[in-house]
Parts: C-alpha cells; sequence; structure tokens
C-alpha cells in the first residue's frame, strides 16, 4: 500500500504550529484546512487529464482538462470535517459524502452511527478526510462501508499517522494510498498518538 509522508517545508512548519499545546481553537482549526490543502494538492498530482480546445483570445487553443473519475470527499465524523474545506478550495466541485463514526474509548473500537454517500459513488475517486489515523480502526471501518457501497477508487488524507494505524491498513486495505503530514512514533497505552496532536475532533470544535 503506497504510505506518502508529505514532507514540504509548509506542511512541516504548520503541524509544528498545531503541536503547541496552547493552540487556541481558531489557530488550530485553520491550521487543520491549511494543511488539508497541501495534502489534497499533493494527493490529486497524478490526476488524468485530456485534451480540451478552448475558444482563447487569439482563437482555439488546446488545452488540459480533468479527466476520469469524479471526486467525493468523504469527511469521517467528527474530526473530519475540520479538513473539509481545505479539500473543498482546492476540488470545489467535488460531492460530499459522509461517514460518522466514534471510537469506543475503552476498547478502541470504531462505532458507526451515520452514513450518507453521493450518488454513482461507484463512479468516483474518493478521498477520505481524518486528521487522526491512530489504530486504524475508523478508517478501515470507513472504507469498508464505501467499498460496501460500489466504490473502488479510494485514497485518504490524515495529517497524523501512527505506525500501527498504517500498519492495519496495508493489511486491511492494501489498495488505498494514504496522504500524511506526518508519521508519528506509537499510540500510547489509551490509543492516542504520540507525540500526535492531542484530541483533533476536540480542539477542532472546542469541546472538552
Ligand atoms: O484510528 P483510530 O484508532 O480509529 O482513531 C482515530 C479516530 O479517532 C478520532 O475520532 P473520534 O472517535 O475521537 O471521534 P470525533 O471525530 O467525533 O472526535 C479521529 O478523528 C479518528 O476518526
Ligand atoms: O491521538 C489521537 C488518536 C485518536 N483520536 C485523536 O483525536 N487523537
Ligand atoms: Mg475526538
Amino acid at each position: 500500500m503506497p504510505f506518502f509522508e508529505v514532507r514540504h517545508p509548509l506542511v512541516r512548519h504548520k503541524l509544528g504550529l498545531m503541536r503547541d499545546k496552547d493552540i487556541s481553537t481558531k489557530d488550530f482549526r485553520e491550521l487543520t484546512a491549511e494543511v488539508a490543502r497541501l495534502l489534497t494538492y499533493e494527493a490529486t498530482k497524478d490526476l488524468e487529464v485530456g485534451p480540451h480546445t478552448v475558444e482563447g483570445w487569439a482563437g482555439p487553443v488546446e488545452v488540459d482538462r480533468l479527466q476520469g473519475k469524479k471526486i467525493t470527499v468523504v469527511p469521517i465524523l467528527r474530526a473530519g470535517l475540520g479538513m473539509m474545506d481545505g479539500v473543498l478550495d482546492l476540488i470545489p466541485s467535488a460531492r460530499v459524502s459522509v461517514v460518522g463514526l466514534f471510537r469506543n474509548e475503552e476498547t478502541l473500537e470504531p462505532t458507526a452511527y451515520y452514513c450518507k454517500f453521493t450518488s454513482q459513488i461507484e463512479a468516483r475517486l474518493a478521498l477520505v478526510i481524518d486528521p487522526m489515523l491512530a489504530t486504524g480502526g475508523s478508517l478501515i471501518e470507513a472504507v469498508n462501508q464505501l467499498k460496501q457501497a460500489g466504490c473502488s477508487r479510494i485514497r485518504a488524507l490524515v495529517l497524523v499517522a501512527a505506525p500501527e494505524g498504517v500498519k492495519a491498513m496495508e493489511e486491511a486495505h492494501p489498495d488505498v494510498a494514504i496522504y500524511a503530514a506526518a508519521l508519528d512514533e506509537r499510540l500510547n497505552e489509551i490509543g492516542y498518538i504520540l507525540p500526535g496532536l492531542g484530541d483533533a475532533g476536540d480542539k477542532i470544535f472546542g469541546t472538552k
């Protein structure tokens, strides 16, 4: 499974700001969207373009136009919503599908509570977004749901990934490429990523 750690200086700088324990909700939220925008740029680098002719100011011009599958952005609720505006800034016509999951804090297993996919999901490229890939349970479940609905081309964008989650995804969904702003060290005893960001959902929504 391809795993890409996006080492762009802007990504590294912005993610570094997000690791400060005293960051405000406003700054964390803004930086989440900014890093998501940069990850989107990387994750769409190989999309197909084909020739198209437009009437230019001095006559017909052959230009590139995106071809192939249309895109659906798939935030994993709730924290994935924090990345959505950043992705849509670059792909404004993308449809949005959502998967609602929360992690049981004792078992770390994902619990599904909502799922709504756009029409023709089977014909679309899905960009699943969630700031945190920890044990991998949530992303694996979101991809399971997409595949059950017939979607076969799926990529994932995360801010921080733990090696444990990357390995679990490799085993469950080797066909899904992951784009991460950082591959961190490990999970702690309660399933949080170290050094990580803390609870991304709480920081984006200002809960706790
Ligand atoms: O890889 P995993 O071990 O499954 O953990 C990662 C998941 O945990 C967080 O969500 P959380 O369950 O806290 O829900 P929230 O987004 O509603 O805060 C995070 O946003 C991921 O969805
Ligand atoms: O480190 C982690 C792990 C799961 N969810 C988070 O928000 N942070
Ligand atoms: Mg949370």
